[in-house]
């Protein structure tokens, strides 16, 4: 079902980025990555709870040897960034040499990559790099090259496709935007 608008909570969302479009810009960027990793076993780093619809569907259409794996790390709460970034919760594989790439399902502020990629580069990967379903260009805060954005937005808030107001909204097939 394909809603011209939704209501989460307190607020009206109006659709942005149908189901279709977003599998579109997901296979793009998943071939580019299956053309670049090709040979070097990637480890690829999702970053719950957003990202784990972009992914199941980003996984599901490489088509190179790849391992995932899932961590956690929470920074917002309501619209807003608090700033303040946890640590890797759950991260058991040894990334040491290995080729990493982070899944997130949006790069807003840039705090949280921010963070992840200066505590991983710790750990001194063979290379790091960043896929996200969403960027926000205007929205960023940080000096940081994000090599695979599959979408790049405008600085609205958005839900839907993983995305969540509060906690609700991710379950949505299209991504909303708040009106
Ligand atoms: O670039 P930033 O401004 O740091 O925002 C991006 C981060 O915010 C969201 O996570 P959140 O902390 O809301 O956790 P969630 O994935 O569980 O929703 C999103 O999944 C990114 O990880
Ligand atoms: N929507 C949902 N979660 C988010 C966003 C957004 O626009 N930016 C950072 N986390």
């Amino acid at each position: 079902m394909h809603h011209p608008t939704v209501k989460i909570l307190d607020k009206q969302f109006s659709i942005y980025l149908p189901e279709r479009k977003i599998l579109h810009s997901v296979e793009i960027v998943a071939a580019r990555l299956s053309h670049d990793y090709r040979g070097k076993k990637p480890l690829f780093l999702s970053v719950l709870n957003g990202a784990f619809m972009f992914a199941s569907d980003l996984m599901k259409e490489l088509t190179i040897e790849c391992e995932i794996s899932f961590v956690k790390l929470s920074s917002y709460e309501d619209m807003q960034s608090t700033g303040t970034v946890k640590e890797i919760i759950g991260l058991k594989e040894e990334i040491k040499g290995r080729h990493v790439v982070i899944v997130e399902d949006i790069v807003d502020t840039g705090h949280t990559i921010a963070n992840l990629l200066k505590q991983l580069q710790g750990k001194e990967p063979a290379s790091v790099e960043v896929a996200t379903l969403l960027l926000k260009p205007e929205s960023l805060q940080h000096e940081l090259n994000i090599k695979y954005p599959a979408m790049s937005i405008a600085n609205d808030f958005v839900v839907g496709y993983g995305l969540d107001y509060n906690g609700l909204g991710r379950n949505l097939r299209d991504i909303y935007k708040v009106m």
